[in-house]
């Protein structure tokens, strides 16, 4: 795990072993403690280097570890990282591939730090909702100043090497050999003064107007922190080291972390960084795997519309590299398309610093110019009749071979596939707006989708920087199918007696990014309004009499159709359940007229509006989805609990320090879950989407085992059905 020898004389060399990235185990850290203290007192060593194998300095602590307290044994960091930091001889840090949290504290115990060029290296620890707790929330303030330190901290960014450098956060940037250049530095250090070198020794470079400063970041990280503790408790450590003396400092870093380290918050985003990579290794029913389901390169793609969505995936496939080729037939579009794409691309390579990527893409009005190109992205109206003609013509146009995929975020990706005479390479690519900055995509297969495409959808979507998850066909497939059960529940508190403004605060005061209200201002009433013409849901005026609520047997709430007939659709017309100061403008505003709107519409429908808490808002739209969310599990549209919690986290605003739907159930207890939803289903009988599902039942009965543990009930249900 340790490795320890002498080189070129007098270097005494530690080389950490510890796949996958070489994260500070117990025994590492045993061995980093049993080789500083063998080169220390080995008089033939002058100076000691530190480096990581297979191109990998440390990816910090092991994350699997705090898991369970148990775990924890072995020499703690914070002496170990002392004791190299009081050693006296020169220690150096080579840094290659990464040096990540505690990886990074390591490094800044170091006298000093050489990185290769195309290292990375950061203090993430904030995103599993910890602090850099040994002793990097100290040192770094002190090497880099205040203001960059906390920009690190709180955002837990990687850096590139050139930054650090540039920041001061390592001392030389090696563009070969990293370990043999910091074996020529230790030579070259040897025996000298290392009384600059201890970082806890410096003072914080002076601020100006340090009160001002911290009131400021702070009040950002509120903002964007959307109830997270782990931001707030790093500007309050780096605050310490601004204001205290180094052991002073300490004392609080330590404190402030053990608030962080056992909290649901902690948990939640550890899990989250585990699900991450759960995600990647995605089977289907069948049996195929992501390790045993082989793709093949793609070296040009289409895209077919070039709407809002067409647009933004043109840009993240352009940005990939492929070579593209962008279709709309109709005139106006075509032109406009062209111009955007061009601003957008042109804003990536500004944001990102990378070359542009217009060269990549060819424009056509023509279908006939996907003859040749390895996939296609349909992305026109989200209608069905439109879509099957086009992937009729595309069957009919493309090379034999060609994978077919569709943009459509709810509609039936089979039917789509039957049009083709290779049905089998059909899936869904259910990109999200802006498609180019979006992290989520959706990849839907369908029964006769080939696992070889769903490898290369899924290799696709890593390289457009997405977070790609695999899913099974169904309306809405899992993200907007586990919608629609939360915002009937908001439509439905409307009509008892809540205003939009009460249930988006308690949905933003859970972490939101925005309340069911506010998305559906932002993203356009009208579109919900036109499935649901197209599903024969609306009535005139919202219907008449008994069955004005009901359609199917079941309580439909018509109060989105009636915004619509009123043209109320939302940001874009500057109505909808807000006001705006004009059509396009994002500041919502309560509006007086939806008071009487909501009023007169209960006194039509006999409704007595009652107080609503934000408990029963959380409860009712929360449950109701997670319920939905046991049912996507149950018809194996989703693997695990991990995809639906990934999906909701990337593509829907679920707020990462709650885990996602499904983790956030076991958080609360699968039991009370269980036990609010018998309660309000009972209370609405007429809301089956409220009738607990078999399968939260058998986890209760099965005693509500951790999320981790769900797969085995799960499949014993799915083997039953
Ligand atoms: C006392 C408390 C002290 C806390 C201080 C800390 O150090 S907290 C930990 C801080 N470190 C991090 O947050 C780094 C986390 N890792 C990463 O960001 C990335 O893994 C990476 C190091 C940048 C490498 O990225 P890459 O894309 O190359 O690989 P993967 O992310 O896919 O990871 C490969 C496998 O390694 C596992 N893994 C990564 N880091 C850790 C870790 N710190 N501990 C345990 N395991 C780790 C990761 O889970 C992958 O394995 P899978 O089996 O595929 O899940």
């Amino acid at each position: 795990m340790t490795q320890y020898s002498r080189v070129s004389g007098s270097v005494g060399l530690i080389t950490l072993k510890n796949p996958p990235v070489n994260q500070l185990s117990a025994v590492v850290r045993h061995g980093i403690v049993d080789t500083v203290q063998k080169a220390l007192s080995d008089p033939k060593v002058k100076s000691v280097v530190i480096c990581g194998q297979n191109g990998m300095f440390c990816g910090g602590a092991d994350i699997k570890e705090f898991q369970t307290l148990a775990n924890m044994r072995g020499p703690p960091l914070i002496p170990m990282i002392h004791s190299i930091e009081a050693a006296d001889k020169p220690v150096v840090a080579a840094i290659e591939g990464g040096a990540f949290g505690g990886g990074l504290e390591l490094a800044l115990g170091c006298h000093y730090r050489i990185a290769h060029s195309k290292a990375k290296v950061g203090l993430p620890e904030v995103t599993l909702g910890l602090l850099p707790a040994a002793g990097g929330s100290q040192r770094l303030p002190r090497l880099i100043g205040v203001p960059a330190a906390l920009s690190l901290i709180t955002t837990g960014r990687h850096i590139t090497a050139a930054e650090a450098l540039q920041l001061g956060l390592v001392d030389q940037v090696a563009d070969h050999n990293t370990v043999d250049a910091a074996v020529k530095f230790a030579l070259s250090v040897a025996g000298q003064s290392l009384d600059a070198r201890r970082i806890s020794n410096f003072q914080c470079p002076p601020v100006p107007n340090m009160d001002a400063l911290f009131e400021d970041v702070m009040q950002k990280v509120r903002t964007t922190a959307r109830g997270a503790i782990a931001p707030i408790a790093c500007v309050q450590a780096v605050r310490a080291a601004a204001t205290l003396p180094y052991t002073q400092g300490m004392q609080r870093e330590k404190e402030l972390m053990a608030t962080l380290f056992t909290s649901g918050q902690a948990r939640a985003l550890q899990y989250c960084f585990f699900a991450q990579r759960v995600v990647g290794r995605w089977s289907m029913p069948s049996g195929a795997r992501w390790d045993t389901s082989k793709g093949r390169p793609i070296h040009k793609a289409a895209v077919i519309g070039l709407g809002t969505m067409g647009r933004g995936i043109t840009v993240a496939l352009a940005q990939t590299g492929l070579s593209v080729v962008a279709v709309e037939t109709q005139e106006k579009q075509f032109m406009e398309a062209k111009k955007a794409v061009s601003n957008m691309l042109e804003r990536g390579a500004k944001r990102s610093g990378k070359p542009l990527a217009h060269g990549k893409i060819t424009y056509s009005q023509s279908l006939q110019a996907v003859a040749d190109v390895d996939l296609v992205i349909e992305a026109v109206f989200e209608d069905m009749g439109l879509k099957k003609k086009v992937f009729q013509q595309l069957s009919a146009v493309c090379k034999p071979g060609t994978f077919l995929c569709t943009n459509t975020s709810t509609l039936d990706v089979d039917e789509l596939a039957s049009q083709t005479h290779q049905p089998e390479l059909v899936v869904g690519m259910h990109f999200f707006a802006p498609a180019h900055i979006m992290k989520l995509l959706e990849v839907v297969y369908g029964p006769r989708s080939s696992p070889e495409l769903v490898a290369v959808v899924m290799e696709l979507g890593k390289k457009m920087g997405k977070v790609s998850v695999a899913v099974g066909n169904c309306r809405g497939f899992v993200g907007n199918r586990m919608l629609k059960p939360y915002r009937d529940q908001a439509y439905f508190l409307l009509e008892e007696g809540a205003t939009p403004q009460l249930i988006d605060q308690a949905l933003e005061e859970f972490g939101f990014a925005m309340g069911a209200f506010k998305v559906s201002d932002l993203s356009g009433l009208d579109v919900g309004w036109k499935v649901r013409k197209e599903e024969g849901l609306v009535q005139p005026g919202g219907g008449s009499g008994k069955s004005a609520r009901i359609r199917n047997g079941v309580r439909y709430s018509p109060l989105g159709d009636l915004m619509c007939e009123q043209g109320r659709f939302g940001q874009k017309t500057g109505r909808g359940w807000y006001q705006y100061d004009k059509p396009g403008s994002r500041d919502a505003r309560p509006d007086p007229w939806m008071h009487s709107f909501l009023e007169e519409y209960r006194a039509r429908h006999g409704l007595v509006a009652r107080r609503i808490s934000n408990q029963e808002v959380l409860e009712r739209c929360l449950y109701a989805m997670i319920n939905e969310g046991f049912r996507v599990l149950e018809d194996g549209i989703a693997a695990g609990p991990e995809d639906i919690d990934i999906i909701y986290v990337f593509g829907y605003g679920w707020p990462r320090h709650r885990g996602g739907p499904m983790f956030y159930a076991n958080m609360v207890g699968l039991e009370i879950v269980l036990e609010r939803l018998e309660h309000y289903a009972q209370a609405n009988p007429d809301m089956p989407t409220l009738q607990p599902c078999s399968l939260l039942r058998k986890l209760v009965a099965s005693g509500s085992p951790p999320v981790n543990k769900w797969k085995e009930v799960i499949k014993n249900v799915r083997s039953q059905l």
